[in-house]
């Protein structure tokens, strides 16, 4: 068993969520529901517990649980967005980090941090510095996670740092370098399609795509990363990706985490894997 996913159900005011970047288009709300089935499938599937976060139905985009807390390790950080709309979200978030026995702080007024602008890469968390999460932001979360490295990237027409670019199993970061500060990166592969930057790594060789970047998928697969696909069009409308519809915990970081669920699928890779 991994350890936990943390998923919230899709409320029914989705189709209200917030545009920035793309133009609003009407989204399905039974596919919506059938496509969030299918990726919790996919995350049940690949071992890891699914715990449902309660709903915040008075906030649209409160399905993109990534944004309302970061884990790390046995803490939790509840963020706290650059969009006003989406502040709601975190008391949902603050009782699941708490059932699962994590260390809970937050982010304080005036300082602003979204989930998708963290991405963590083993002692290294990179976060993006845009609309959502601001320098302030970013200091709280390195006073909070003391001890890691943190590495603020400057972010420019991309929602969130991870709308940008993920990292694969072994650490390795890949994306589409057009709207980040690249000059504090290791080197990004670029992939041949935006949604192509998006991967949650759900065990040491295996990653979570979404079925719109079917080119990135098979270099992944090419090179030996084992690639499961999951439609997730409704909220790409919205513009979310994969990475914003969970956050995993993996077993060490939750004391609390009960021992039953479905079966795990362990894969092991001979990989350099920073999968922890
Ligand atoms: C990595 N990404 C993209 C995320 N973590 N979140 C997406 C949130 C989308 C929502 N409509 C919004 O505008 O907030």
């Amino acid at each position: 068993m991994p350890g936990t996913a943390l998923v919230r159900r899709p409320g029914p005011r989705l189709a209200d969520g917030i545009v920035t970047h793309v133009e609003r288009r009407p989204v399905d709300a039974g596919l919506a529901r059938a496509q969030h089935e299918a990726y919790v499938a996919a995350l049940r599937d690949a071992g890891w517990r699914v715990r449902a976060v309660d709903p915040a139905d008075d906030c649209p985009d409160a399905v993109f649980v990534e944004d309302a807390l970061v884990v790390a390790g046995d803490t939790a950080v509840l963020g706290r967005s650059g969009a006003s709309a989406r502040r709601g979200e975190t008391a949902g978030a603050e009782r699941a980090a708490r059932d699962l026995g994590l260390r809970v702080s937050r982010i304080e007024p005036p300082g602003t941090l979204d989930g998708g602008d963290v991405l963590q890469v083993g002692d290294t968390v990179y976060v993006g510095r845009g609309s959502r999460t601001d320098e302030d932001g970013i200091c709280q979360l390195a006073g909070l996670l003391g001890g890691r490295r943190v590495v603020p990237v400057a972010t420019d027409g991309a929602l969130h740092l991870k709308s940008a670019m993920t990292a694969l199993p072994d650490g390795s970061l890949i994306g589409l370098p057009g709207h980040l500060d690249t000059s504090v990166l290791p080197c990004l592969r670029v992939v041949p399609e935006p949604s192509g930057a998006h991967v949650v790594v759900l065990g040491p060789d295996h990653v979570l795509m979404a079925a719109s970047a079917p080119r990135t998928a098979e270099l992944l697969a090419a090179d030996g990363w084992r690639v499961t696909r999951v439609d997730i069009g409704e909220f790409e409308a919205l513009e979310g990706c994969v990475t914003c519809l969970s956050v995993l915990v993996p077993e060490s970081a939750s004391p609390a985490g009960p021992a039953d669920g479905p079966g795990a699928s362990t894969a092991v890779s001979d990989r350099g894997s920073r999968f922890p």
